[in-house]
């Protein structure tokens, strides 16, 4: 068996109850067989095994008081995952089905995506199984107020930098960096994704959106195709999804779909985003309402029926594995040529599978997505300049990087002959960065 099969039943082994994690991992590994006959030194140093493995996982009680006065306890983590490039950067989701295994496989995805934007960032993620959905701002704060109350003591601008994830925006950002900086008494700049008066960067709010279609603009182009009147179906109506439709729009595209947990709208004349920010951004509403409003829009229980919808690029923007292999071959079948992950992993091993083997270009999240934390180290870098920048300049970078990371993909697929497999790519040369560092740093 070689090294890097023999890791990763390791990681099976150790790792049973964590599905999501074991998936991560399994869907990287694999790629990596050709790096290490490379390079037989990196075996020696056992860098595979200290790569699955988080440098440090910390996990703590969170105890807040509720409206009524009742004590309620959420479980709140942080995956310090690897620091060889940078300090633990990543976000934190606050959702109920959070878990250890859901934050390592993000943390462990992370390492590489950071690697792949240039920036010196290392990989992190963090979380509780808190649910904000039906909480008031109140609630909200005091959860926030007690996470912090921990993991303060474990993050600082050259340690680990957290920034928002699913379920955590600029709402919870602030009353995240109120905390720390009443804790610590220091103003800097400890998260991403801060609001503008206090530290936040222009265009990091819509940064993993337009960075995931400035990607897939670089993928479609090279095969002669383009977003001009090009059918696009979006899952997700968060943070992601809603920027990915405002850029796509913006070159062209007709954004036809989107989803929340609930189930998703279908407007055949194009998704209305003005509507959509209003329910979402400003109500916090859900996605069924914009059919009450929008006549000739459709609504539809359920999320996997978006994927039924016949369009010529997929961008699932939602959440882990809401792609399976089943929707997977009704894309195909209904003649999508593109998907691009806005999320992170939600394409299972299986769906990839399908895209991969019908000549699909498939875009993994690692590269895709990136754009976010990209735009998190530009805020990391205007807060120590303590000079911000404007959203042009910031855009700029931000389109720049994600046509790098493009470019160090394609590269890595020819060095390594596997064109067009941007999974292999996207993998290997993230994994390069951080492997030649981790051996520069010896045993640690
Ligand atoms: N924000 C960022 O900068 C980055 C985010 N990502 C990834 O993008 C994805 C979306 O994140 P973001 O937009 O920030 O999060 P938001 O919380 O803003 O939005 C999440 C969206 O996904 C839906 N969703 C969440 N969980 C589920 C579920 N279990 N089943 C179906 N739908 C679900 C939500 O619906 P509902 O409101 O009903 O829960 C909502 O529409 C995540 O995978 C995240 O890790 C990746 C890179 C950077
Ligand atoms: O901006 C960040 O640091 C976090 C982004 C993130 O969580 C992600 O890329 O998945």
């Amino acid at each position: 068996m070689s090294y890097v099969k023999n890791v990763l039943e390791q990681v099976k082994e150790k790792n049973q109850s964590q599905p999501e994690f074991i998936q991560a991992v399994s869907e990287v590994l694999p790629t990596l067989e050709p790096v290490f006959t490379k390079h037989p030194e990196y075996e020696k140093a056992a860098l595979l095994e200290r790569l699955v493995e988080p440098e440090r996982v910390v996990m703590f009680r969170v105890p807040w008081v509720d409206d009524k006065g009742n004590v309620q306890v959420n479980r709140g983590m942080r995956v310090q995952y690897n620091s060889a490039i940078g300090p633990y950067k990543g976000g934190l989701r606050l959702h109920p089905s959070v878990n250890l295994g859901i934050i390592k496989f993000l943390g462990f995805e992370q390492v590489f995506k950071n690697s792949l934007t240039g920036t010196p960032i290392g990989g992190g993620k963090g979380g509780s199984d808190f649910d904000p959905k039906g909480k008031s701002d109140n609630e909200v704060m005091r959860f926030c107020q007690a996470f912090m109350s921990e993991l303060y003591r474990h993050i600082g601008p050259d340690t680990d930098v957290p920034a928002g994830d699913i379920g955590v925006g600029a709402r919870e950002i602030g009353y995240l960096f109120g905390m720390y900086k009443k804790l610590t008494n220091q103003y800097c700049g400890i998260l991403t994704g801060k609001g503008l008066e206090y530290g936040g960067s222009l265009a990091r709010k819509e940064a993993t959106g337009y960075g995931l279609i400035y990607f897939m603009k670089e993928v479609i182009e090279a095969k002669g195709k383009s977003f001009k009147d090009a059918t696009v179906v979006i899952s997700g109506s968060g943070n992601v999804a809603i920027y990915a439709t405002e850029k796509a729009q913006e070159y062209g595209a007709k954004v036809v779909a989107l989803s929340d947990s609930n189930g998703y709208i279908y407007d055949p004349d194009g998704i209305k985003l003005d509507i959509v920010k209003d329910i979402k951004e400003v109500r916090r509403g859900r996605i069924k309402e914009y059919a009450d409003t929008v006549k000739g829009a459709e609504y539809h229980e359920g999320c996997s029926g978006i994927w039924t919808i016949k369009c010529d690029i997929a961008l699932p923007c939602a959440t882990q594995n809401e792609l399976n292999e089943e929707s997977a071959k009704v894309l195909v079948k209904n003649g999508v040529y593109a998907v691009g992950e806005g999320a992170n992993m939600p394409t299972t091993i299986e769906g990839t599978g399908v895209f991969q083997s019908s000549g699909v270009l498939f875009a993994p999240g690692k590269a895709a997505n990136a754009g976010g934390v990209a735009t998190s180290a530009l805020e990391m870098s205007q807060n120590s300049l303590r000079l911000p920048w404007t959203f042009e300049e910031v855009d700029q970078k931000l389109h720049q990087i994600m046509i790098n990371i493009y470019k160090q993909c394609e590269q890595a697929c020819k060095e390594y002959g596997c064109e067009d497999n941007f999974v292999a790519g996207a993998n290997i040369a993230g994994f390069t960065k951080v492997a030649s560092a981790m051996m520069a740093q010896g045993i640690v």
